[in-house]
């Protein structure tokens, strides 16, 4: 048996809820989405109290979603709404100084459409279609580039399902805030950065909604102090979801860019995200073709893994430029492991991402 998300519901829905109700007759389970082995869902209720009485109640989803077959994880956040913060998701930031009000999750505040953030000249939103084609890979390592090109450069790891920047850029400290309001930004490879996963506490899963989404992204655009920026690159989640929609509202977004594989089902996806952005006024800047092509290292031998040519008739078809074409390499992936991204070393993987910073800053975006 396929576990659906109506089999998912149904399984829960006759759960008693301390009031009397179940969980479905009251009606708070939100943005339940299985992925893979993993359920998560969202539990809103009233007050952070009504969330700690709910403490039997997902131990009791909890268990009957396990008994599902194929699932392996079940996560599940309580949130208190009307502005609250999560009852159970939001982050201590630690650091040094008074920690950050930043309480992610919160609900955005009213403003007025995109918004730009002062001292920052550009900002960059870098998407993919599908996960795992290397999106964070690129966002760092142009990062990098940009900065070993002069650039004042900030990177803001707004994949809240996956966050990788902080280990990709090598860094975990805890963002410090002096005033308790904003947050000071970590620094790394000459890069200022602030990751969604810096806020959380380690292997905390986080499920947010629309509207906590919206409010951790305006938080995280304006509370965070980004400093004098030529350009500031977003990793976004993969796909087309609230979070692009949340940037794409809140922030005056320069452009994005799509990085893709040139294999065919990568491309689909990337196409859908390239749709997402025409649909959200915010103009493709170009596209990257990750994973390109492999070079052996013993015999130079070229093997195209995920074939050949698809990223550059995808940019032709749609009239925006192929920004770059970077190698699949086992060095870009131990690089990125180990928090120092290829682009700080020489080869032909730092010489495509240097290529890629020149162009952006050709073009003035950078
Ligand atoms: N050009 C490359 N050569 C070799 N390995 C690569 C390359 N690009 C990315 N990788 C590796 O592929 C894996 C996935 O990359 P990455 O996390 O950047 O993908 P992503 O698209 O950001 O995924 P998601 O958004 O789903 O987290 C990582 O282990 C990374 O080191």
């Amino acid at each position: 048996m396929t576990v659906t998300r109506e089999v998912a519901l149904g399984e829960i829905s006759d759960i008693a809820l301390p009031g009397g109700q179940t969980l479905g007759q009251a009606d708070i389970v939100r943005a339940l989405v299985i992925d893979g082995g993993t359920i998560r869902f969202v539990l809103e209720v009233a007050s952070a109290e009504a969330a700690r009485a709910l403490a039997p109640v997902e131990e009791e989803a909890r268990r009957r979603l396990l008994a599902l077959p194929g699932i392996e994880k079940v996560q599940i956040v309580t949130t208190a709404a009307a502005g609250a913060a999560p009852a159970r998701a939001s982050g201590a930031p630690g650091g040094q100084g008074e920690a950050p009000s930043l309480k992610v999750g919160r609900h955005a505040t009213p403003q007025a459409g995109p918004q730009p953030i002062p001292g920052v000249r550009n900002i960059i939103a870098i998407g993919s279609g599908k996960g795992g084609v290397g999106k964070s890979t690129v966002t760092s390592n142009l990062a990098v580039a940009l900065a070993r090109a002069g650039r004042r450069v900030g990177l803001l790891d707004a994949d809240i399902y996956g966050p990788s920047q902080p280990r990709m850029m090598g860094v975990s400290a805890r963002p410090a805030s002096p005033d308790g309001q904003r947050i000071e930004p970590l620094q790394a490879h000459g890069v200022t950065m602030m990751s969604i996963g810096l806020m959380l506490k380690e292997g905390e899963a986080v499920v947010w909604r629309g509207p906590m989404l919206m409010g951790a992204m305006q938080q995280l655009l304006q509370q965070v102090m980004w400093g004098e920026l030529d350009v500031l690159l977003i990793d976004l989640p993969p796909g087309t979801g609230d979070v692009q929609l949340s940037l794409c509202q809140k922030a005056a977004v320069t452009g994005a860019i799509i990085v893709s594989t040139p294999q065919d089902v990568a491309l689909l996806d990337a196409r859908r995200a390239i749709d997402m952005f025409a649909k959200l006024k915010t103009p493709v800047l170009g596209l990257v073709e990750n994973m390109s092509v492999y070079v052996c290292p013993n015999c130079g031998h070229e093997a195209h893994l995920f074939g050949q040519g698809g990223v550059r008739a995808e940019a032709e078809a749609m009239g925006a430029p192929l920004l770059a074409e970077i190698p699949l390499q086992l060095d870009v992936r131990i690089a990125a492991d180990s928090g120092r991204p290829i682009a700080l070393e020489q080869g032909a993987a730092a010489d495509a991402y240097a290529a890629l910073a020149r162009k952006l800053i050709e073009r003035g975006l950078a």
